[in-house]
């Protein structure tokens, strides 16, 4: 087990994000904290993935702050790491994909080599090193991607629809993995449409509509006794509009 993560808590504070006149998230107020994951719901355009991209700094909010406020978030290194629904490969082998990744991180020669390895034995993945990664299956390729992830050693992870693509053999192997990830530590934030992994795998549920922040709830709660009307709605199986 790894220390808390040093980087958190992660504060979105009045975050906007406005395209073409049109507002997408609306001064949204988010901390994220603790070791828990957090498991990011709601309907189709809640803003989920906006979320999840504010968060990770690939887009930038028109209005409000994102901050890293924990002691150890002024580093050069970074703190976090982002997995997408459709994971992007390059035309090399699976080792060779994380091997690159590592490069990019300033890992050294030697070093990367030797870390690829041990990602790839750590997800028992050995057997598909040496494959070009673009072949692979969706499934072998989404665990590839999450041990590339694992590989750069991330305080948070946030993964966008990780099993949205795959089989439930598939879906188990990842959440699986998600799971040791948990256990060496690392914060997950994640989206999902599926229910029931967000009961398996969530600690906390942020539950989004219409690009707003309906409320932040620990899972079991969430589920049992949500606080608000939207979210008895949603998972009562209702339309929200
Ligand atoms: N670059 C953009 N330009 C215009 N609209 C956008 C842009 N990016 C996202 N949107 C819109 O913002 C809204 C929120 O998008 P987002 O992808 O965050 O939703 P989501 O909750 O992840 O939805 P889903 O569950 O369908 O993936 C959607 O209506 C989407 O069409």
């Amino acid at each position: 087990m790894r220390d808390d993560p040093t980087s958190l808590p992660l504060r979105l504070k009045g975050v906007r994000y406005t395209v073409g006149g049109s507002t997408l998230i609306g001064a949204l107020d988010l901390t994220l904290q603790g070791h828990a994951p957090t498991v990011i719901l709601g309907p189709n355009g809640a803003g989920k993935s906006l979320t999840l991209r504010l968060c990770h700094g690939l887009i930038h909010p028109t209005g409000g702050t994102v901050e890293w406020l924990g002691p150890g978030a002024g580093g050069h290194r970074r703190r976090d790491a982002m997995v997408f629904q459709r994971p992007v490969m390059l035309r090399r082998s699976a080792v060779g994909n994380l091997i690159h990744a590592l490069a990019l991180a300033g890992v050294g020669y030697r070093q990367r080599r030797a870390a690829a390895r041990t990602a790839l034995g750590r997800f028992g993945l050995e057997a598909i090193a040496e494959r070009p990664a673009r072949v692979l299956s969706g499934g072998e390729q989404q665990r590839l991607a999450l041990a590339r992830a694992w590989s750069l050693k991330p305080e948070v992870l946030f993964l966008d629809e990780p099993t949205a693509n795959l089989d439930p053999t598939a879906t188990r192997a990842v959440e699986t993995m998600i799971g040791e990830f948990v256990r060496d530590g690392i914060k997950i934030v994640m989206t999902t449409h599926d229910l029931g992994q967000a009961r398996r795998l969530a600690g906390e549920i942020v539950f989004l509509n219409r690009g707003a922040l309906i409320e932040q709830t620990p899972a079991p709660i969430f589920f049992e006794r949500p606080r608000t009307q939207e979210a008895a709605a949603f998972l009562r199986g209702d339309l929200l509009c």
